[in-house]
């Protein structure tokens, strides 16, 4: 994917946060407002680098993204660099692009300290060196890294510490030796920690099309994007490229916000994270009408605080237990907060972890129950657009569990025994739910991208509805199906 012009987009110096990114036209929503490209620098995290090609971020768990025809599903389908045998690419093309662009660089690092990996905000920032002392790095490309606001002083008086009880500016000092240390850069060690603080105040995470966090990603275009808790434009990463969208329409001369954090959580929530992560006190109409997703924040109420308390409690001991135990602990999590509107955080997020946690244990009614009550009474409060992507990808995955369902129910498979009685038309409710979906992604991911593809090669595997079937809107047959789903109990 090549790169569009930014003739759609302009830098200017606001009032309020130094520079932002302002619309030179008026963007329709769901449309790209711009397509940066590779970004200008990358860094998969540790836990990835098996798992996904380190040049088009592709997984090897999902084939369908690849830019290599022959590429199938699984880790051994990535080739490990022979050099250092630590990162992996899903095809010839990708490695010797990366060879080209930077690996040739930091292989020999790699290679010496296998099988320990460096952090990645050590091996971004210092791929950037590596590339700028060999040439790699244009002077304008330089330039605009260390025009970015590092917010050093900020950094340095912070109090905030991570789980291993260092400052943040304890972190930056240790990953500055080692980014001196490995990448021998004559740079001095204050410029090494000016670019490891501007890395963690500018990069974007690097996910998949689907959303999961796998790394970091800088661009000196998009990192100019100012925050709203209401934002106006999402980023999307596909096949290594990454593209700016608009999530509602922008008129002419508006500021492009992102949102940097998750903003379905309470304002004093938000507060602290963006005061202690970026530095700033957030101005936007909804912290300054203390509201969360459009309506009041939730009451500082103790009967709401005991239940929160208590839904934390289980939630943290079901992280530790096997997915079944898991799913007992998340179920009384939600009974705790049942009182409480469920758009309401943490119901909201220990519903979807619950979804999940029944996906991963295979207990696909009560899985297809927590998806389908998310979509109906949490997702469109919490995301008022259809195309927001977060919903997009709940979607894509709901209607994925629903074909599975169907096939299971025609093998009259005894995991799916609960929804028998439902008698229900899955086929023409998977249907439905795709109709929508392929019209949603276009917006959210753009009509050429590897999502959509999928999600049409999939789509196009259900057929037609049957002739004669009820046509409802996905919105209608997604209510109609929690209603059903309501009233069943399933027990785990
Ligand atoms: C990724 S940078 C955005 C570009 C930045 N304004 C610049 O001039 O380089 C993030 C920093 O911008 C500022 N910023 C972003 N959103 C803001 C907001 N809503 N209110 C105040 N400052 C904001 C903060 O200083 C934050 O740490």
């Amino acid at each position: 994917m090549a790169s569009t012009p930014s003739s759609h987009i302009e830098a200017r110096q606001t009032a309020y946060a130094g520079n932002g990114l302002f619309a030179r036209t008026a963007v329709p929503a769901g449309e790209e407002i711009l397509r940066v490209g590779r970004p200008l620098v990358a860094a998969l995290d540790s836990a990835q680098l098996r798992t996904t090609c380190a040049n088009c971020f592709v997984s090897a768990y999902n084939n369908s993204q690849s830019q290599d025809e022959g590429a199938v599903g699984g880790e051994g389908t990535l080739k490990a660099c022979l050099g250092c045998q630590v990162v992996r690419y899903c095809s010839k093309d990708c490695q010797s692009v990366a060879w080209k662009h930077s690996h040739r660089f930091e292989c020999k690092i790699f290679k010496a300290l296998h099988p320990n990996v460096l952090p990645n905000t050590v091996r971004l920032v210092m791929q950037l060196l590596l590339r700028r002392h060999n040439g790699a790095l244009s002077d304008s490309a330089w330039k605009s890294f260390l025009d970015l606001e590092s917010h050093m002083a900020d950094f340095k008086k912070s109090k905030v510490q991570n789980e291993d009880n260092l400052t943040t500016w304890q972190t930056i000092e240790l990953m500055s030796h080692a980014v001196v240390k490995y990448s021998g850069t004559k740079e001095t060690v204050d410029n090494v920690q000016a670019m490891l603080a501007r890395a963690m105040i500018n990069t974007h995470t690097l996910t998949t099309p689907t959303l999961d966090p796998i790394g970091l990603c800088l661009d000196p275009r998009t990192a100019l994007v100012n925050h709203s808790c209401t934002p106006n434009a999402h980023v999307v990463i596909d096949r290594g490229c990454l593209a700016l969208r608009s999530l509602r329409s922008i008129p002419l001369d508006a500021e492009i916000t992102l949102s940097y954090i998750d903003a379905t959580t309470p304002t004093a929530k938000r507060s602290s994270e963006l005061q202690s992560r970026y530095f700033f006190t957030c101005k936007c109409s909804s912290c300054s009408h203390l509201l969360t997703c459009g309506k009041p924040d939730p009451p500082q109420d103790p009967s709401f605080e005991r239940a929160t308390a208590a839904a934390f409690g289980l939630q943290s001991e079901a992280v530790s237990l096997q997915t079944l135990e898991a799913a007992r602990k998340l179920e009384a999590a939600l009974t705790a907060l049942q009182a409480f509107p469920p758009y309401w955080q943490p119901y909201a997020s220990i519903q979807h972890q619950a979804f999940l946690n029944a996906l991963s244990c295979q207990i696909w009614p009560l899985a297809l129950k927590y998806g389908v009550a998310s979509a109906v009474h949490i997702e469109p409060l919490q995301y008022p657009l259809p195309w927001h992507p977060i919903r997009v990808v709940r979607i894509w995955i709901l209607l994925r569990l629903m074909v599975q369902i169907l096939g299971l129910l025609q093998e009259k498979d005894d995991a799916v025994q609960a929804l028998k009685h439902l008698n229900l038309d899955w086929r023409n409710l998977s249907i439905t739910l795709y109709r929508q979906l392929r019209d949603d992604v276009a917006k959210s991911h753009g009509t050429d991208s590897s999502l959509a593809a999928e999600v049409k090669a999939f789509g196009d595997g259900l057929g037609d509805p049957s002739p004669g079937s009820e046509q409802m809107t996905a919105e209608v047959a997604l209510r109609f199906l929690a209603q059903q789903l309501d009233r069943m109990v399933i027990k785990v």
